[in-house]
């Protein structure tokens, strides 16, 4: 786009807003606050300044009173801040009347925009990167007339230009629009493939986990761990899977594939939500979920409430769902566990790190997938008695039934025998 001028300085002097309501009782302004600071480190901004606002109602112009706003802006220059960052969502015309407020000195966005921004690093599949370039566009296009569109073109030191014409802002309207039409085409080409994919990979029957949890709960460190201690030798059948996808067998030999996911965020923007559907979406469709938490957080609470919504939002809330507390090393308060088991009675205390506890996790991962994943079932005819008794030798079977037609076996098939079984079992038989 030809509006595209350079900004004189970088922006990363930051200051954060936090705005409450009076029903706003889901947790308190300061960890609200903690949280954001989080996200704006991981985008490498310097936090200069900090206020938590409290209002009665909101005001459509600027969300606060004119006065407050103002206060506000004086105190962002006041800390030499390059960019104020709001805990809350701003619609495009809140964000233009701020940047308007601080006379286009000081970029004006919300947390929505530097999750944006972390996600659009983070995202490694083909898939993802589409779904953030997606969101973005969706995100920047009711913008458009504001002074900058993006952090990352921030931090290349260009900006959009503030005072672009009406016929202007409409040709940059009809790109963009065009942008996102395309970006939707190659966006299903890559979600059909995947499916593909998916179906190939369901042709065998294998139980699939998904690990879920808020960020920085240690979710890929669990799957780490549990794929550490149990190396399996090359196997060509999942050499598709996405890269967050990896064959982790439990200790009975019993075949399993754990996929890690996206950490969840508090009010993760619901456009953003779709875009990692990818990623989500094996959470969707798996047998059953590990929800990690960390036990140290002071809002485990609250984050065990996002991720249980974003999963009822997905569909996916029905799963069986083994909740885990993690990071129990670095523990010094005894108390917590004690109160944490009497309000999640179900869950265990492990630690990636150390690994207590997580015989105890696999174990009952073990007694899911032996009481859920019934249709991997094996019909073995009388004079195959020689690949029942292999099965025994290698430790896969949990139940044998004799039956007039044929061995009738239940679950539990070493990964290794897969191959070898693969012709005898039955798909979704229920009997
Ligand atoms: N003390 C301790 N720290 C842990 C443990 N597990 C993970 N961590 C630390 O917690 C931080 C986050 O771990 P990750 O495994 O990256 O967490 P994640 O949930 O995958 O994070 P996202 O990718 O942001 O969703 C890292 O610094 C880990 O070293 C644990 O059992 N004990």
């Amino acid at each position: 786009m030809h509006d595209v001028k350079e900004r004189p300085t970088i922006v990363e002097r930051a200051m954060l807003i936090g705005v409450t309501l009076p029903d706003d009782t889901t947790t308190n302004t300061r960890s609200l606050l903690d949280e954001l600071r989080e996200l704006v480190d991981t985008v490498g901004f310097g936090i200069m300044h900090e206020r938590m606002v409290a209002i009665r109602k909101p005001q459509a112009k600027l969300l606060v009173g004119s006065g407050k706003a103002q206060e506000l802006v004086d105190e962002a220059k006041a800390y030499n801040c390059d960019v104020i960052i709001f805990d809350n969502e701003l619609t495009p015309a809140q964000q233009r009347n701020w940047e308007a407020l601080a006379e286009g000195k000081i970029l004006v966005i919300d947390r929505q925009e530097v999750i944006l921004d972390i996600f659009g690093d983070r995202a490694q599949t083909k898939e993802a990167v589409l779904q953030v370039e997606l969101a973005r566009l969706e995100h920047n296009l009711p913008r458009l007339k504001s002074a900058w569109t993006h952090l990352s073109r921030q931090r290349g030191g260009g900006s959009m230009q503030r005072d672009a014409g009406e016929t202007q802002l409409e040709l940059d309207q009809r790109m963009v629009r065009t942008q996102i039409s395309r970006v939707k085409r190659e966006l299903e080409g890559v979600i059909q493939h995947r499916e593909t994919q998916r179906k190939k990979r369901m042709t065998v029957p294998v139980p699939t986990c998904a690990i879920v949890g808020y960020t920085n709960a240690g979710k890929s460190s669990l799957l780490n761990k549990l794929t550490n201690s149990n190396i399996l030798a090359e196997d060509k059948l999942f050499a598709t899977l996405d890269p967050t996808s990896r064959r982790c067998p439990l200790p009975s030999g019993q075949p399993l594939v754990i996929t890690d996911t996206v950490g969840f965020v508090r009010n993760l923007p619901h456009r953003l939500v779709d875009a990692f559907k990818a990623t989500l979406e094996e959470a969707i469709v798996s047998n059953f979920l590990i929800h990690v938490l960390d036990v140290n957080s002071p809002e485990v609470d609250a984050h065990a409430q996002t991720t249980l919504s974003v999963l009822q939002e997905l569909g996916a809330k029905d799963k069986k769902i083994i909740t885990v507390f993690n990071k129990i090393d670095a523990l010094w308060d005894e108390e917590t566990q004690a109160d944490l088991s009497l309000r999640y009675p179900d869950a265990l205390f492990i630690s990636a790190h150390s690994g207590e506890g997580l015989k105890e996790l696999q174990d009952k991962m073990e007694a899911i997938v032996e009481a859920d994943f019934a249709q991997l079932r094996l019909l073995i005819p009388h004079e195959r008695y020689d690949l029942v008794a292999r099965l025994h030798r290698e430790g896969g079977v949990r139940k044998e039934e004799a039956r007039d037609d044929g061995f009738y076996l239940v679950a539990s098939i070493p990964e290794r025998m897969l191959s070898t079984v693969q012709p005898f079992i039955l798909q979704n038989s229920q009997t």
